[in-house]
């Protein structure tokens, strides 16, 4: 599997320090995540927030433990403020990228989202973008998407849990609306199962768009119980709604198989963002990554 074509497997410093809940993870250090995530296995990673901003730094700290940077997060709101503001902070964003020698700039449009409001209940509360929003974004993607262009660079976008651009019929709706080589999708197994959708139907239906892949697992009696509390994204988290992948629900060997048939290229990152006091990372990154072995040879 995937012998002819080129991937990389990295994994996201989510599972050591968490960017969206800081104190989650708040004694990991820069240093030890990434040594864990090298000892795991891994090829590369994204860019947390402890991770240095100095490329130079950053490079020399990675290079010894032979990893490279596949992405990072980057927040749009494209939806409720002026482009030039987003362009302006895209542009310094994969700037910093394209000197650390990434190919990709992962894009979610923030305008309206409830994914990092501690107490909104994210099953009822998720926003619903209007036609002059769905407008503006996809116009303002398409820009940006030319931005990344001018460096060799692809814009992919990451559709998630409590944003406009949550279920397979957003991204569908996102995808009819930009043009294929400026607008990339970034498919997230786990934020596709969390939202109830079949992970496999939307790559079947998406697979020419995607170009950056995001692994994790649900854990399923857990995003119940998110319903039925009315829980938040950023509460659901905690509660461990996510894991890594062959610790959850997802039937990852299907989706391999159809993104291997389909040649695939690019990045696969192990995302599993969960409490670190409660799932140690080193011991959850191995397990993914002996997981991934099994069923995909990689
Ligand atoms: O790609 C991601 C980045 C995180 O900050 C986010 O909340 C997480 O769920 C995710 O999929
Ligand atoms: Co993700």
């Amino acid at each position: 599997m995937f012998k002819e074509h080129a991937v990389m497997l990295g994994i996201a410093p989510i599972a050591w320090t968490n960017d969206d809940m800081p104190e989650l993870g708040r004694d990991n250090t820069f240093e030890q995540c990434i040594s864990e995530m090298a000892l795991a296995g891994f090829q590369g990673s994204e860019v947390g927030n402890k991770y240095p901003r100095d490329p130079e730094r950053l490079h020399q700290a990675l290079a010894l433990r032979g990893l490279q940077i596949a992405s990072a997060w980057f927040s749009a709101y494209l939806t409720v403020r002026p482009y030039e503001e987003t362009a302006a902070a895209f542009c310094a964003h994969r700037d910093f990228l394209h000197e650390m020698g990434a190919k990709v700039i992962v894009v979610s449009e923030q305008g309206r989202s409830i994914q990092g409001q501690m107490d909104t209940p994210l099953f009822a509360d998720k926003p619903v973008f209007t036609e002059t929003e769905w407008s503006a974004l996809a116009e303002g993607l398409g820009r940006l998407g030319r931005l990344a262009t001018e460096k060799d660079m692809t814009l992919v976008y990451h559709h998630h849990m409590g944003t406009g651009v949550q279920s397979a019929a957003e991204i569908t709706r996102l995808m009819e609306l930009t043009e294929p080589n400026e607008v990339s999708l970034l498919f997230d197994t786990g934020h596709l199962a969390f939202a109830g959708e079949n992970p496999l139907e939307v790559l079947r239906v998406h697979i020419p768009r995607i170009k950056h892949v995001h692994l994790k697992d649900i854990r399923p009696e857990v995003v119940d119980r998110v319903k039925r509390e009315q829980l938040s994204f950023l509460q659901a988290v905690k509660a461990g709604a996510f894991t890594v992948p062959g610790d959850g629900c997802i039937a990852f060997a299907e989706i391999f198989t159809e993104l291997d048939r389909n040649e695939y290229t690019g990045w696969f990152v192990v995302e599993a963002e969960q409490d670190p006091a409660l799932a140690n990372p080193l011991e959850y990154a191995m397990k993914a990554r002996r997981y991934i072995r099994e069923i995909s040879g990689l």
